[in-house]
């Protein structure tokens, strides 16, 4: 199986373009899966204070001290490759709502590093702009600190629509890397991904499979059939061409496998167009400007 290739963000830091996703995974199973997706080749891995999970993480990220790939993800020819060291591993992790301000999110940060047991993590997150408590240049601005101090390699923001990033660019003094966003084949955010190619922000794109509601399209489906490939590797191979950076969660070692093993295939013009069809405005999350 081919590894996720990494993509340059706008600092020059590389991130697999294929993570891992971590929400609604109970603390005690955080372990074991990050473990299983280690073993699979996964090398990149999104958290947030408020999933509850970051101390399992910790504990999968653990693992790494003993942990030899057996897989040829990364390893070449399926034969046991070194251990991985920290400088492999991509953890990002996200400010709460609650803990928006400046001091709020420096706290809130050294409680996620506690939690993670790391020293450094590869990029920190605002989780949701929340706008009406009016805190996320502020909180942001915390966040350039923990950038600057080297504890957060790459900054920047979850959930952030035209407006809320305007805003913020009026005062921001780093650019922020990336915008974490709901996208996948019924919610595409063209204007969104229009604006970060300009703005030089990579979309990540969150619930890329419209939290498993997506595998179920028929036009998916036809597309699987005739490529020979799961409905979600046809919707994963979508992102990938679209160039955004992806997080799917999945809860058996099969489907972490499935899901990373799509870089060996590609997606001609005609299936892209289809895909592209698709968009139906439809979330299966809040709309940011909701979430306060
Ligand atoms: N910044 C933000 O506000 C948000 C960020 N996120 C991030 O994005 C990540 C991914 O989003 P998430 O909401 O989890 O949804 P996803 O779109 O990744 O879908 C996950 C669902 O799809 C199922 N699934 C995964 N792979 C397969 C497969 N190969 N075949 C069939 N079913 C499959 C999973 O089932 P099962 O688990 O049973 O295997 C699960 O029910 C989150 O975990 C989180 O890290 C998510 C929401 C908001
Ligand atoms: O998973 C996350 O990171 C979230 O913030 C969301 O799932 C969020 O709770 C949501 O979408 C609520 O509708």
């Amino acid at each position: 199986m081919k590894p996720s290739p990494r993509l340059s963000l706008n600092n020059g830091v590389l991130i697999d373009q294929l993570g891992f996703g971590l929400y609604k995974v109970p603390p005690a199973e955080a372990a074991g899966l990050v473990t299983m997706a280690l073993e699979a080749g996964y090398r990149h891995f999104d958290t947030a204070a408020m999933y509850g999970n970051e101390t399992g993480v910790a504990r999968g990220i653990g693992s790494l001290s003993s942990f030899v790939s057996t897989d040829d993800a990364r390893g070449g020819s399926g034969e046991a490759s070194p251990s991985l060291s920290r400088e492999d591993l991509f953890v990002t992790t996200k400010l709460w709502n609650d803990d928006q301000g400046y001091d709020a999110t420096l706290r809130a940060f050294d409680t996620s590093m506690a939690n993670l047991g790391l020293e450094y993590v590869d990029m920190y997150l605002i989780h949701w702009p929340c706008p009406q408590r009016g805190l996320y240049s502020e909180s942001y601005r915390a966040m350039e600190t923990l950038y600057r101090e080297g504890r957060a390699r790459a900054i920047g923001v979850s959930n952030f629509q035209p407006a809320h990033l305007d805003r913020l660019l009026q005062t921001a003094e780093v650019v922020p890397a990336v915008n974490q966003i709901e996208l996948h084949p019924w919610l595409q955010q063209e204007e969104l991904r229009a604006l970060h190619g300009g703005l030089g922000i990579t979309t990540e794109a969150w619930s890329p499979l419209g939290r498993g509601q997506v595998l179920q399209d028929p036009v998916v489906l036809d597309l699987a059939a005739a490529h020979g490939r799961t409905p979600a590797q046809i919707i994963l191979r979508w992102h990938v061409q679209l160039g955004n950076v992806t997080i799917p969660k999945a809860s058996s070692y099969a489907r972490i496998r499935e899901n990373l093993n799509v870089f060996g295939f590609s997606l001609e013009a005609a299936a892209m167009d289809a895909l592209a069809g698709l968009e139906r405005g439809f979330r299966t999350g809040s709309h940011p400007d909701s979430v306060n």
